[in-house]
């Protein structure tokens, strides 16, 4: 299979770009400053795209590749992808879910933690020699408070079954009622708002889920209410949610994703209430490891005519 072109479209994972080194012939678009240059010179080589949450295969690069057979991403998100495209072309897809549920899904129980418990604030406190002054202030109880997931997916379900876990009843938005979860379904966000004390974002980015959690929503969940983001950053209307956490409308929130990655709204910089991190929900040596691998046995299983490990197209 050394002969088979793979461009991976940024830096990815150490391990990923060696084995795909070992296996195929590699391209490293980000090597390369001219990307018409490089698209005159390698298009007809290139056979599969290694993207990511960064940077997929989006409508332009599909057109440019006459040879694309497959896009293997790094990513169980395929919000960078072209899907409709690689359809009509006849482009396979292939993400990786399942191995990042748990690191996710962890994650967003750690954020809520960390919102509630001032466990961020906490540590600033200490390092910045604050607690020989003074007290950090009271934090807030989340064992027990009800918990709003939006996307009862398998991210979602693993979120709820921590939610569980921490005594937290567990109330779910998604298009259809998901038969016997035990959890309370509502048919819309803002119901389900009104009804939670958290609310948690685990559902994919679609047209659909696009800006879902908007000013009405974060309004009906209210000053007491916290918005936890492991999900994409435009799953929620940012503008909106910055003014309501500067305006104290919204007592907090924890986001792993923001809308124009990696830049922030700096106004949430001086917000103790607010954790910040950079998209690294599914960013464990484990599961990063064994999503590298998903990629690679995505790509062989292809070049080798053999069934997609983990196919979406
Ligand atoms: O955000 C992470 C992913 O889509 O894998």
């Amino acid at each position: 299979m050394d002969s088979v072109g793979v461009l991976m479209t940024c830096p990815m994972l150490d391990y990923l770009e060696e084995q795909l080194g070992k296996r195929f012939k590699l391209f490293k678009l980000w090597n390369h400053s001219s990307l018409s240059e490089f698209m005159r010179a390698n298009s007809n080589s290139i056979r599969a795209v290694v993207g990511n949450t960064q940077i997929g295969a989006d409508a332009n690069m599909i057109d440019s590749l006459p040879e694309l057979e497959i896009v293997s991403s790094y990513s169980v998100g395929l919000d960078k992808i072209d899907l409709k495209k690689c359809k009509e072309k006849g482009i396979r897809v292939t993400n990786t879910p399942d191995v990042l549920t748990d690191d996710v899904a962890d994650l967003a129980i750690g954020l809520a933690l960390a919102v509630f418990r001032r466990i961020s604030e906490g540590d600033r406190f200490v390092k910045n020699g604050l607690w020989k002054k003074t007290d950090l202030e009271l934090g807030t109880k989340f064992s027990g408070k009800a918990v709003g997931i939006i996307g009862l997916g398998r991210i979602g379900s693993a979120v709820a079954k921590r939610a569980v876990a921490f005594g937290c009843p567990v109330n779910y938005y998604s298009r259809t009622e998901k038969p016997d979860t035990g959890y309370k379904y509502y048919s819309s966000v803002l119901d389900l708002a009104s009804n939670s004390e958290i609310l948690i974002v685990a559902c994919a980015l679609t047209e659909e889920t696009y800006h879902i959690v908007n000013r009405q929503v974060i309004d009906v969940l209210g000053p007491k209410g916290i918005i936890i983001n492991v999900g994409r950053g435009p799953h929620i209307d940012e503008p909106e949610l910055v003014s309501a956490l500067v305006e104290g409308r919204l007592a907090g929130a924890g986001f792993d994703v923001f809308e124009n990655e990696p830049e922030v709204p700096e106004q949430l910089f001086g917000l103790e209430n607010v954790v910040l991190l950079p998209h690294v929900g599914s960013d464990t040596v484990e599961t990063s490891m064994a999503m590298a691998d998903l990629v690679i046995g995505n790509l062989e299983a292809h070049f080798l005519k053999k069934p997609l490990l983990t196919p979406v197209i």
